[in-house]
């Protein structure tokens, strides 16, 4: 099957080579044409260039782009989309007053979520999470890495793994697994933290790599959660399955989780609201991706992760949604580029960037995804009739998609 875009205003993010991420100064840079066209064999772009140099003459469907945008679908590096119900009513608690913390502290917040995951069934885990996935294509998303961390016992976390392998296998679209046993200690080792530590690192991490089922590890590391210990236990731990970690760090305090990670060779050290120089010193000459969940920031009213002190210390910043039920209810990474620009100041060339092969990189994806590349997966966007494209973050709330593309079919 061929397909052409033809008569595009704004080709975006087009990389004659492979370009695994962009750091620092480099993130303003946005390469694109203007007036372009790409040609889609099959799942793959097979080639893209000016319309003024078009050799192409037939496809068989072609899509007339004239006054659109075309850019590569959103990498969201970082979610929780595998969950059961909502915590509706938790953010009405949060609205009369009380804190994230004092809901969690009252057995709320993660246990909460917890408790309702281990009432539901394997089925109907796989019917809402399928829907949060359709709804997530349909704005934008071509490849996403979702966590586990709502089970809590080894049945319930083998569970939600499970669930996603399935939508793996039925939506044949990169999705990422990653294995949070270790995001909240369960009410029963409230006395015992070790004790469950010892599950999470003895029981449920050889499961999930005997089943296949993850391919990244994940801790919650963070006051009244897990400590540095803990998170140095489970990555040594991790290493003999080769689950790579990719952790949650620095929501709410700084205290090391960042040197450790990278220390541990971290794909990506996650959330990052409160980061000092020592953290950014760490993140120096690494491979380790800081990642940016500004979604969460806006929901729980909390400081934005410095993406302006990040690249300007010439590191790379990737941007994902955290879509969960508890601290970001939504999955839309257009809000997110928008949020990024309006809240942390970063350019729309810095925020597509990072919405785009950074994040593809954050879940090892960036040889297939992330970038208008010969070769990679034709998985794109379309956008409705715009200006430019700085418009996207610009008109926030608005949806400004018309089409999305996943392996070269309009979904
Ligand atoms: N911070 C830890 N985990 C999730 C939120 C968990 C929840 O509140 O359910 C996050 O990344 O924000
Ligand atoms: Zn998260």
């Amino acid at each position: 099957m061929t397909t052409l875009l033809i008569n595009i205003k704004q080709l975006l993010q087009v990389r004659e080579t492979n370009v695994s991420k962009v750091s620092g100064a480099d993130m303003k840079q946005l390469p694109m044409l203007e007036n372009a066209y790409v040609y889609l064999v099959d799942d793959k772009i097979a080639s893209f260039g000016l319309m003024a140099d078009i050799e192409i003459a037939s496809a068989d469907t072609i899509i007339d782009c004239t006054n659109k945008v075309v850019l590569p679908t959103w990498c969201d590096s970082h979610t929780h989309l595998v969950y059961a119900g909502n915590r509706a009513q938790e953010f009405v608690d949060r609205i009369n007053g009380l804190s994230y913390e004092e809901i969690a502290n009252r057995g709320g917040g993660i246990l909460n979520s917890a408790k309702k995951l281990q009432e539901t069934s394997e089925d109907a885990l796989f019917e809402q999470s399928a829907t949060r996935l359709e709804n997530v294509m349909h704005m934008g998303i071509g490849a996403i890495e979702i966590k586990s961390g709502y089970g809590l016992t080894t049945e319930a976390e083998l569970k939600m793994l499970r669930v996603a392998k399935r939508l793996k296998e039925i939506y044949n679209f990169p999705i990422k697994t990653t294995f949070l046993g270790a995001h909240a200690v369960p009410a029963n080792f409230k006395e015992n933290q070790d004790g469950y530590m010892d599950l999470v690192i003895n029981e449920m991490l050889p499961k999930v790599a005997e089943e296949n089922l993850a391919e990244y590890v994940d801790i919650f590391c963070e006051k009244g959660y897990f400590t540095l210990e803990d998170t140095e236990r489970l990555l040594q731990a991790a290493q003999q399955y080769k689950l790579i970690p990719k952790i949650h760090v620095n929501q709410f305090n700084a205290f090391g989780g960042v040197a450790l990670g990278v220390q541990y060779n971290a794909l990506s050290v996650d959330h990052l609201e409160e980061l000092n120089d020592e953290d950014i010193q760490a993140l120096q000459g690494s491979n380790t991706m800081p990642v940016a969940l500004p979604s969460c920031s806006y929901f729980l009213s909390i400081p934005y992760t410095p993406a302006r002190k990040i690249i300007d210390a010439g590191l790379p910043i990737a941007l994902a949604t955290d879509y969960n039920p508890g601290s970001t209810p939504s999955g839309n990474m257009n809000f997110v580029v928008s949020t990024a620009c309006i809240k942390m100041k970063m350019t729309p060339e810095e925020a597509i960037n990072a919405a785009t092969i950074n994040g593809a990189y954050a879940m090892g994806l960036s040889e297939t995804h992330g970038s208008i590349t010969q070769g990679k997966a034709a998985n794109l966007i379309i956008t409705k009739e715009i200006e430019s494209f700085h418009v996207l973050p610009y008109a926030f709330g608005d949806n400004c998609i018309d089409k999305v593309l996943i392996n070269g079919s309009v979904i």
